[in-house]
Order: C-alpha cells, then structure tokens, then sequence
C-alpha cells in the first residue's frame, strides 16, 4: 500500500508541474514568507504538545468527516492549544489538498505541516509555496540518498522535516541524515496494523535533543497518557480529533501531564 500511495502521489505531483511549472514553483517557495521555526512550538516542555490533524478520509478508515472548512478547523485547533496543524494534502485516497494547506496557513499562526507522500524536489517547494512550515519525510518511503537530499532541501528552505519511523532501523537512518524531529508511526503503512507500544520500544533510540512524536492510533486521553509516560514530547492525532468535538477532546488531551 505504501509504495502505491507513494506512486500516486509522485503521478499527481507530475499533473501538476505541467500546469505549474518547475521554475515557477520554486520561485514561488523562495518568495513566500519564511516558515516558522517548528522546533520552537514543539519542543519538549512540562506539559504533552499536540500536532492536531486535517483529515477527511483514510486508506484504512475510508470517509471520516466531511470538513469543509479546513481553516476554521485549524483555528479551533490552535484555539485549544494545539502546537501545530497537520494538512493531509494528499487527494486519491486522504481527499486532501494543498488548497487545504493554504486556507489552513492564512487562518492559524501555529506551524503548519504538509502531511504527505513526499519523494521529490517539486513537492518540497510546493509545500513551501503553500506556506507549510514543516514536511513529512516517510524513511520506508525513501532510500537513504532521498532521503539525505530531501531533508536537506527542506532545512534549506527553512523548514523542519518530520522524519517518520515505523522500526530500529528507521530510526537510524533517521539519525543518520541529522533529523531533529522524529516520528514514530504506531501504524504500520503497508498492512494498516496499529502497535501502540511501538513507540516506547524506539522512543530510547532516540537521544536528548531531538524532539520524539508519537504518531497515531490514539482513541482516548489513556492513549496520550501511555505515549507520555513512554517519552513522546508531542503526540500527532487525527482520527479522534475530527470524529469527535475537535475543541473539546484536544483540551482532554492536553489535559495530559
Ligand atoms: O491513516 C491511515 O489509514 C493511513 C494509511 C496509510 C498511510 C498513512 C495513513 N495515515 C497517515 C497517518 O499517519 C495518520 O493520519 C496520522 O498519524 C494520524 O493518525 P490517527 O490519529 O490514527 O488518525
């Protein structure tokens, strides 16, 4: 599934240079207003930091919720105490856009991060011209010369990659290209399995100074509870977020020591 999404999405990215060419769009990055420092929103403090997710629809979960106006969404979040939003900008099967993105970046002063299956240079600039301040690096998605080139393309344009993991191994290569913000997904991208206490198995892995994300899969406060008390300084959510009163169950979750 992984790899499918990953070509759909570099097929997708490939429409669009014809429409917007390559020039054009890193004119645009490099004209937008610079990107927020995200490593300053998320870094590790007393309290649990929430990236609160767009998200209408998923491969695994199908529809979710119909959002229709992602940046009042994104507003609420930031008005509950979320440290980032989150913009699934993939459209086949997450319904996402990088319109979203946009409308998201204009109404929040939060850092905003473009959630999606990034393996080439067009895609980071076209985050930035959309005014993403971080970018989602998914290692299982890249070999390490990628992944090295695209972490270093990000940071050049003054954003943060969020570097996402799913095992040790990951992890290492994470380290190895210098990331400052890893994630490690509880969900498996290929077989859609969820493994809460994946991340309490990496999280040591991970040294002082790099900000940990724990990724997905959290259903309850217990849930934000567990990844805290296994190291996580941030935790991503999605699913619970807009199933539920965005507003309300983000406080609870924030609510977590
Ligand atoms: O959510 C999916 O089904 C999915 C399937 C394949 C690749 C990625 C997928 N989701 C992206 C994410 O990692 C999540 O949207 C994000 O971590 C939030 O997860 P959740 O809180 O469980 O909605």
């Amino acid at each position: 599934m992984l790899s499918s999404l990953t070509a759909g999405a570099a097929e997708d990215a490939a429409a669009r240079l014809e429409l917007v060419p390559f020039d054009e769009v890193e004119r645009r990055a490099l004209a937008a207003p610079p990107a927020l420092d995200a490593l300053a929103f998320l870094a590790p403090a007393e309290r649990v930091k929430i990236i609160a997710e767009v998200k209408r629809s998923s491969p695994s979960r199908g529809a979710l919720a119909a959002i229709s106006d992602p940046a009042a969404l994104a507003s609420t979040y930031q008005s509950a105490g979320a440290s980032t939003v989150s913009v699934l900008t993939e459209g086949r099967k997450f319904k996402g856009t990088l319109e979203d993105l946009e409308l998201v970046r204009d109404a929040v002063s939060i850092p905003v991060l473009r959630k999606d299956f990034i393996t080439l240079d067009y895609q980071v600039f076209e985050a930035r011209a959309a005014g993403a301040d971080l970018v989602l690096l998914i290692v299982a998605a890249l070999d390490q010369a990628q992944l090295a080139h695209l972490q270093e393309l990000i940071q050049s344009l003054g954003m943060t990659a969020l570097v996402e993991t799913h095992s040790a191994d990951e992890v290492e290569r994470a380290l190895d290209v210098g990331a400052s913000l890893i994630g490690v997904n509880a969900r498996n991208l290929s077989t859609f399995e969820l493994d809460r206490d994946l991340f309490g198995t990496l999280a040591d892995r991970i040294p002082a100074g790099i900000v940990r994300v724990a990724e997905s899969a959290v259903k309850t406060a217990a849930d934000v509870s567990h990844y805290r008390s296994s190291g996580a300084d941030v935790v991503l959510v999605g699913e619970a977020l807009v199933t539920g009163d965005p507003a309300r169950t983000l406080e609870e979750f924030l609510g977590v020591s």
